[in-house]
């Protein structure tokens, strides 16, 4: 759906990505990872065209329809308006069209199991509601290509995981791809089929067990993840410690994820 081939960005003389070869493909869920700063969020502009590079080239497929869930809300989430009528901001009047209009913000809204909020004002919405509110507006035009920013921000830790869960289910009911970008390691790796982690330039990419042994993301995040793989066949205490009786057959360490 779209390739960059040796995309990179300069401003004002500092180099914020270089070097930037890839492909997204249909129907699979891409995860950007990186610190801080790394230029994630500058490398997903570059990808939907919001921002020009300075060398190399970016392509997309004609006709290529794209959803995306920014970072940061360009709209003051206390202005007076109604779930629906956000969802239809900035989409074009055509006469005897607001019917299909309607259907369509409905539709979106029950996909992501947030439909009895049509009617509430944006300012009522808590963390969860928002975000789910935010990927029913990216998903509303059935995009080819999902991209969303770091999309379980102000999320509870419980409800992080149900997202991840539910832009799996997005892919699937509307077949399109997702590009996103995860501070959330430990929950993203397994839910994605491709990781491209990269501070300025790519540093590794591939599966997610292929790039969670990889020297260079070990280098960025080893002290940071639980392997992801565990599988839990014990309990534990409330510091991490595996409760008595309970064998561990498996060797892994317990301790917890950070950003
Ligand atoms: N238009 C711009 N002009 C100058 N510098 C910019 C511009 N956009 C981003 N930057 C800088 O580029 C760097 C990368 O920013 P970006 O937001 O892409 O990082 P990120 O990896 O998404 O970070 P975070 O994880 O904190 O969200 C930052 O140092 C930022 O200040």
């Amino acid at each position: 759906m779209i390739t960059a081939d040796n995309l990179g960005l300069e401003v004002a003389g500092r180099r914020l990505l270089q070097k930037i070869t890839l492909e997204l493909h249909a129907g699979e869920i891409v995860t950007v990872i990186g610190p801080n700063g790394a230029g994630k969020t500058t490398l997903l502009r570059l990808l939907l065209g919001l921002t020009r590079p300075t060398s190399g080239t970016v392509r997309r497929r004609p006709g290529l329809r794209l959803g995306y869930m920014p970072q940061r809300l360009q709209i003051d989430p206390s202005m007076p308006m109604s779930v629906a009528r956000f969802l239809q901001l900035g989409q074009k009047r055509e006469k005897g069209e607001s019917r299909v209009r309607e259907a369509e913000t409905m539709a979106a809204l029950e996909r992501v199991g947030v439909a009895p909020l049509a009617d509430a004002s944006l300012a009522e919405l808590s963390g969860g509601e928002m975000q789910r509110v935010l990927l029913a507006r990216a998903t509303s035009r059935r995009p080819h290509l999902l991209v969303l920013d770091e999309p379980t921000q102000g999320v509870d830790v419980g409800g992080q995981g149900e997202v991840y869960r539910l832009i799996a289910t997005l892919r699937d009911e509307l077949g399109c791809g997702v590009l996103l970008v995860s501070h959330d390691l430990h929950l993203v790796m397994a839910a994605t089929d491709q990781v491209l982690c990269i501070n300025q330039h790519i540093c590794c990419h591939g599966a997610p067990e292929q790039v969670s042994r990889d020297p260079a993301y070990l280098e960025l995040f080893g002290d940071k993840v639980a392997p992801y793989t565990h599988q839990h066949n014990h309990e534990h205490d409330l510091s991490g410690g595996i409760l008595p009786g309970d064998a561990c057959d498996h060797g892994h360490s317990h301790k917890r994820e950070g950003r």
